[in-house]
């Protein structure tokens, strides 16, 4: 038996094993690690042998590793290490090691680790899933009958693939997270399941092998969580885990906070004057970030200033940057890295920067029509480089935002021009890519905020050290935002900063709620006086301008945002369940006072303010402006009637923030 005061993993005399949450059996045994075979699989080890050892690891601290062997009919031989780190109660990490002890080669075409099935109970299932899905689906979903997603960290497209790898499952008493921990991104998948008594998870490796007799495999190092509530806390342990591995996201700077406006409303045929028109409108109402959008450049590739729009290149761009800060406002730049599209001189001149599948073919970025370029060839990263440090040193933008869903992910590499040591190189080198475009902007800058928005794709967790800004990315709606933010608020921790990305994009367009209520970043790509009469795609209804009516709206939100700042406050994941509560609830933290934001379409009836510390507090509705009484930890609740949201500060009565 392996285990802490959380979780226990009993193994029985074929290997298999049964898990306990706190001395509560969760699973019968269950065949959770073993050999995939084209036609079935290596499950049964006779038990041969155990020990237990202390460890002190330089980065995890103390804990304890169990060690497993057995042996197969088949001959291989199995020993599964279990390592449980005392500052990480609850989290299992596992590594798997097989040796073909037969006297013929085996084939084998991957392995399983952490396959678990978790029984029925009422409510059901949710779960969250860290890989990407071409559709953009929501990475938080019911598992309704029949449900089934393999949620590959592979590609899933040319240019849709990767992620956090991460998925759970969970009910309402209990939860089961797995994921790998290895420092740079896996090929791996993290299926999930709705099966006939429950629901499965595991991390599968499909990855054909022949073990000659007396050749070892070993296993990504792989984890398994059990949790209360939903995917919020195994999230915030696998980032601690992954913090102590040398992953961790950047102290990001204050401006990273800051409400952004963003051109993009005008979409690619913009005009100057209409961005320069519209800049008095943006600072007047309270927003600090002014985004130069797609469009400025002649083509995604060669990254040169469109003369159509700044005739005198370099001067004129210095010069609009220079307008925006006249406004007062930041200028932050956009960027799709590593994208050519054809017709481009760097296609061209550097068809060798191309990434290339074993075909030869080339790699499709969809939207811009482009060609992916090779992250892990050095010409690539030096001219990447060399276009944010002129961005940013020479043209004076304050931040850039790098833009596309092929920034999450890219395939293998087979060019054979960049003698890549194996072709995964790409995959694992992203990160590294965008480490070296942060370090230069920083460099250029030190005040510099990086955003990474990859285009409704999954967060790339190894991304995690070049992001200063995460934005929802263009999410499908208000849920997404929500959803998108409490698994970002897991993974980011502290320092930095998740947008809800233009707010035209939620519910209605105007649910500045989603970001406030959750401690986002907000957004707008509003225009002003008028729309663009040039629009790439048709306009949304009533299109982006704002109107009178909206634009008291956008005040009332901005104030509201400035005034409480809550991406600066403690966000406090585990109070609420994002699947089962009901309203959905979430609350922040902040200088004393808690902030709660519910959320439904309708509701009348009670709800929870949860977390109180001592004492009494008054609590106010924020956006109606009127005080709802006082509320303490022992009677918490309110009856509330609200559509859409309602977003409550609770104070330590006596005093008002
Ligand atoms: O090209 C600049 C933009 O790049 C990202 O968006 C790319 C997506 O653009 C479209 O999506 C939206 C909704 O998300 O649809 C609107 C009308 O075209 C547009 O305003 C939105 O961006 C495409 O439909 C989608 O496939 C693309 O992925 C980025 O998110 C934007 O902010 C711009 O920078």
């Amino acid at each position: 038996m392996a285990g802490d005061q959380a979780l226990s993993i009993a193994f029985d005399r074929s290997l298999h094993t049964r898990i306990s949450a706190r001395d509560k059996v969760l699973t019968p045994y269950q065949a959770s690690e073993c050999l995939l075979l084209e036609d079935g699989t290596i499950d049964a080890f006779a038990f041969t042998g155990q020990r237990s050892e202390a460890v002190n690891d330089p980065r995890h601290g103390n804990g304890r590793r169990h060690t497993v062997t057995g042996l197969s009919a088949e001959g291989v031989e199995k020993q599964v290490a279990v390592t449980f780190f005392e500052q990480l109660p609850g989290m299992a990490l596992l590594q798997t090691r097989y040796r073909n002890q037969g006297a013929g080669p085996l084939q084998v075409v991957g392995w399983r680790n952490a396959a678990h099935e978790l029984a029925d109970a009422p409510g059901g299932f949710w779960s969250f899933s860290g890989a990407t899905h071409e559709d953009r689906r929501d990475w938080v979903l019911p598992l309704g009958a029949g449900f089934e997603q393999r949620n590959t960290l592979s590609m899933a497209a040319s240019d849709y693939g990767g992620g956090t790898p991460v998925a759970n499952i969970w009910r309402r008493d209990v939860g089961l997270a797995v994921g790998h921990v290895e420092p740079v991104p896996r090929l791996l998948d993290l299926p999930v399941r709705r099966t006939a008594k429950g629901a499965s998870i595991a991390v599968e490796c499909l990855q054909p092998v022949t073990l000659a007799p007396g050749q070892s495999l070993a296993t990504d190092r792989t984890f398994l969580c059990v949790h209360a509530g939903d995917h919020f806390a195994p999230l915030a342990h696998y980032r601690r885990f992954m913090q102590d591995e040398g992953i961790v996201a950047p102290q990001a700077p204050e401006s990273a906070f800051a409400p952004i406006w963003c051109a993009w409303g005008y979409e690619r045929d913009f005009t100057v004057a209409q961005i320069l028109a519209t800049l008095p409108k943006v600072r007047e109402l309270g927003f600090e970030w002014a985004v130069l959008d797609d469009g400025w450049q002649t083509n995604e590739g060669d990254w040169r200033i469109d003369a159509k729009k700044f005739p005198r290149g370099d001067d004129d761009m210095r010069a609009f940057v220079q307008a925006v800060r006249v406004e007062g406002l930041r200028p932050r730049l956009w960027l799709a890295p590593l994208a050519a599209d054809p017709g481009s001189d760097v296609l061209h001149r550097h068809a060798d920067m191309l990434l290339l599948d074993e075909d030869g073919a080339f790699q499709k970025v969809s939207w811009w029509n482009a060609l992916t370029q090779c992250p892990a060839y050095q010409p690539t990263v030096d001219y990447y480089v060399a276009l944010v440090k002129k961005a940013i040193g020479d043209w004076g933008f304050e931040g850039i935002k790098l833009d596309g869903q092929h920034l999450n992910a890219v395939a293998p590499c087979h060019n054979p021009a960049h003698g890549h040591a194996h072709p995964n190189e790409s995959c694992e080198k992203l990160a590294d890519f965008w480490n070296a475009i942060h370090a230069a902007a920083r460099e250029a800058n030190p005040e510099a905020v990086v955003e990474l928005c990859p285009c409704g794709t999954a967060f790339a967790f190894h991304n995690l050290p070049a992001t200063d800004q995460y934005p929802s990315s263009d999410p499908l709606s208000s849920w997404q935002v929500r959803s998108k933010g409490k698994t970002m608020k897991a993974l980011i921790g502290g320092g930095s900063s998740y947008a809800g990305d233009h707010v035209e994009l939620s519910d209605g367009g105007d649910d500045f709620a989603s970001s406030v209520g959750i401690g986002a970043v907000i957004s707008s790509k509003f225009t002003w006086p008028k729309d663009t009469d040039r629009p790439t795609a048709p306009l949304p209804p009533g299109g982006y301008v704002l109107t009178p009516e909206k634009e008291a709206l956008w005040r009332k939100w901005v104030d509201l945002y400035r005034q409480h700042m809550l991406p600066k406050g403690d966000y406090l994941g585990t109070l609420y369940d994002i699947g089962f509560d009901k309203p959905e609830a979430h609350a922040i933290a902040r200088d004393g006072a808690l902030y709660y934001a519910f959320y439904a379409d309708e509701w009348t009836g009670p709800v929870q303010l949860r977390g109180l510390g001592e004492g009494r507090y008054r609590v106010r509705d924020l956006f109606n402006e009127t005080d709802l009484g006082t509320v303490d930890a022992q009677a918490n609740t309110l009856d509330a009637t609200f559509s859409r949201f309602l977003l409550l500060q609770a104070t330590p009565a006596g005093e008002r923030a």
